[in-house]
């Protein structure tokens, strides 16, 4: 039997002798390595964690002792070691186990995470609630990494923390890699830390942190003799390990961006599995990313700028190919966006790209420094609508809604890839506003997305289907699937379809038009029914007196979890068969 088939829980790891370790540390890194590797999901974080892991959950006496997991993509192991392995292969699955940690669904889970940076925040207050009940012995742990501790939140919870005598230790994952390398100087200070050369004071020590290490974070015995060490000292602690990202499996170390999420591999050799998501037509991030760099080489203004994320934004192209023009701050959402609005003062054209859920951390940047001045920022939101396997954390849903109330924005979908180039040509030739453009995560339609350029004028809408009763208005991707609702119903000549491209400003004229010629309209979006393009054409209905049926199709008040895009769009009615239905019942009242 598998050492780890007999840990069911850490009460269970805590029995066996200390020299059980490294074996079982062998024994969940080839677990983890065997799930994903057909399961797919976060493979090099968790890797890396393995020893500290199960030195943790030893040490510590979990759950009362809190963990918390700073991202969490890196809580495979944890998962399994608590209680979850026999379910382990559900993982990002419909109804499985979510692939970050959540607090309903283990006591071990302290604190729900997935966007970074949080752990630092989560945990003080909790060692703030302990000393406040007087649970003076309970230890409060938070696991982050080098690229996560270099973000502003994390920042602001150091900076407090180290003038409590709050009982906490924060574990430095310090691995030089955020999904792609980290940046800044905090990097750099690092590197020195590590290589020993490091001048300047120690940069915890001087927050009043009592500071260990670097130590081999893969050395298992060593690791757990400084966390008995830690356990011993009361008050603010910081223990830095050093890690390598994808530890144990040789592809996962050598190709650690890649292997951060690399899809299904082949167990046995550790090559990718060739994927669906390669090939034509080209994902919507490269449409963006190379349209970028097409766009730069005739406009010099042009600049780009991600927060920690060039693969997935695919803004790498752009940073390629005018390293002086393309900026990876790091995770600071905040910086990156208020950033912008400096460069747009001074008359760069910055395209800033954010993930809509990560986009969500710079909300008062939005309002108070790009949209309140009227800066022309250009916001690439991706992963815009539904993601699939990231669940709640990161569906990208709430954009329209938190977008369109600010003053001064303009709110732009693109229906496809040519449509996205169209708008990023249009708003380099300069704009009086920020303009935002939301798309989703994957591919796009078109086998041919190099088209020519047109300008989009700002507000304008598509009539893509003249109808005669029944009007359906989507925004952005989601309408392909109205084009194929039509189609399966055999084009019904009472069904119109536009594609009302912006949510703000609507395309009033086409609104005034659609309300005199039809009796029913159906709007549909891949984003939150409250406050969203259904919202936006119902309350100009109001003013506008019309007095046909308004049924809006989108995602409804609360949270969606982990699954595929398509069993998410089916839990949230916004799949084929919704619009379906929903299309069928309006023929049926029309005629
Ligand atoms: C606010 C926010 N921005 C961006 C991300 C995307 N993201 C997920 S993991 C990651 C890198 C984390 O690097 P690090 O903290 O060093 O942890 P490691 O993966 O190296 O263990 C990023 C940028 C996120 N989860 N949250
Ligand atoms: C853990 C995290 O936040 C990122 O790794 C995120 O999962 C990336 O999402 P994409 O796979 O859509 O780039
Ligand atoms: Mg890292």
């Amino acid at each position: 039997m598998k050492r780890l088939d007999s840990v069911q829980s850490p009460e269970d790891l805590r029995k066996l002798p200390e020299e059980e370790l490294v074996p079982l540390s062998g024994e969940l890194r080839e677990f983890i390595i065997d799930i994903v590797s057909a399961k797919e999901g976060h493979l090099g974080a968790s890797l890396g964690v393995v020893e500290l892991t199960i030195a943790l959950h030893y040490v510590f006496n979990t759950p009362h002792d809190k963990l918390i997991w700073d991202v969490g993509h890196q809580a495979y192991g944890h998962k399994i070691l608590t209680g979850r392995r026999t379910r382990f292969n559900t993982n990002r699955q419909f109804g499985g186990l979510s692939g970050f940690p959540k607090r309903e669904e283990s006591e071990f889970d302290a604190f729900g995470t997935g966007h970074s940076s949080t752990s630092i925040s989560a945990i003080v207050g909790m060692a703030l609630a302990a000393r406040l009940k007087g649970d003076l012995e309970r230890e409060h742990i938070a696991v982050i990494g080098d690229a996560s501790i270099a973000s502003g939140m994390a920042f602001e919870g150091l900076n407090h923390s180290g003038v409590l005598d709050a009982n906490l230790l924060i574990i430095l994952n310090d691995n030089a890699i955020g999904i792609d390398p980290s940046v800044g100087a905090l990097k750099r200070y690092l590197t020195n830390v590590k290589k020993g050369t490091a001048k300047e004071e120690n940069i915890f020590e001087c927050l009043n942190f009592k500071y260990s290490g670097p130590i081999d974070g893969h050395d298992l015995p060593a690791v757990v003799d400084a966390l008995r060490k830690m356990k011993e000292i009361k008050g603010p602690r910081l223990l830095h390990l050093i890690t390598t990202k994808g530890k144990g499996l040789k592809q996962a170390e050598e190709n650690q961006i890649v292997y951060h999420a690399p899809g299904r591999f082949d167990r046995k050799t550790g090559e990718l599995t060739p994927s669906a998501s390669s090939g034509l037509p080209l994902k919507y991030q490269d449409v963006f990313g190379k349209t970028l760099v097409e766009l730069a080489e005739k406009n010099e203004l042009i600049v780009g700028i991600t927060p920690a994320m060039p693969t997935g934004s695919s803004l790498k192209f752009m940073m390629e190919a005018y390293p002086e023009r393309a900026f990876d701050v790091g995770i600071a959402e905040q910086h990156a966006v208020t950033m912008a609005a400096g460069m747009a003062a001074e008359g760069l054209i910055p395209f800033c790209a954010i993930y809509s859920t990560f986009l969500q951390r710079a909300y008062d940047q939005v309002i108070h420094d790009v949209a309140l001045q009227k800066l022309p920022v250009i916001f690439c939101i991706d992963r815009a609508g539904l993601v699939g396997q990231d669940g709640a954390t990161h569906h990208g849903i709430y954009d329209l809604a938190y977008l369109r109330c600010i003053p001064n924005m303009t709110i732009f979908a693109p229906m496809d890839e040519r449509e996205l180039r169209n708008i990023m040509y249009t708003a380099q030739q300069g704009l009086e506003n920020p303009l935002a453009i939301r798309y989703p995560r994957g591919k796009g339609v078109n086998q041919d997305w190099r088209t020519s350029f047109e300008t989009i004028p700002l507000g304008s809408s598509r009539e893509l289907v003249t109808g005669s009763s029944i009007a359906v208005l989507s925004i952005g991707h989601i309408g392909n699937e109205v084009t194929e609702v039509l189609n399966s119903l055999g084009n019904p000549k009472e069904i119109g379809h536009y594609d009302m491209r912006f949510v703000k400003p609507l395309d009033e004229a086409r609104l005034l038009d659609i309300f005199s010629r039809y009796e029913k309209i159906v709007t549909l979006e891949d984003g939150c029914l409250s406050g969203g393009f259904g919202s936006a054409v119902l309350e100009f209905a109001n003013i506008q007196k019309f007095t046909g049926r308004i049924h809006c199709l989108g995602i409804p008040d609360r949270f969606i979890e982990q699954g595929t895009v398509e069993e998410l769009r089916k839990e949230a009615q916004i799949d084929q068969e919704a619009i379906t239905r929903c299309l069928i019942q309006l023929l049926h009242e029309v005629r």
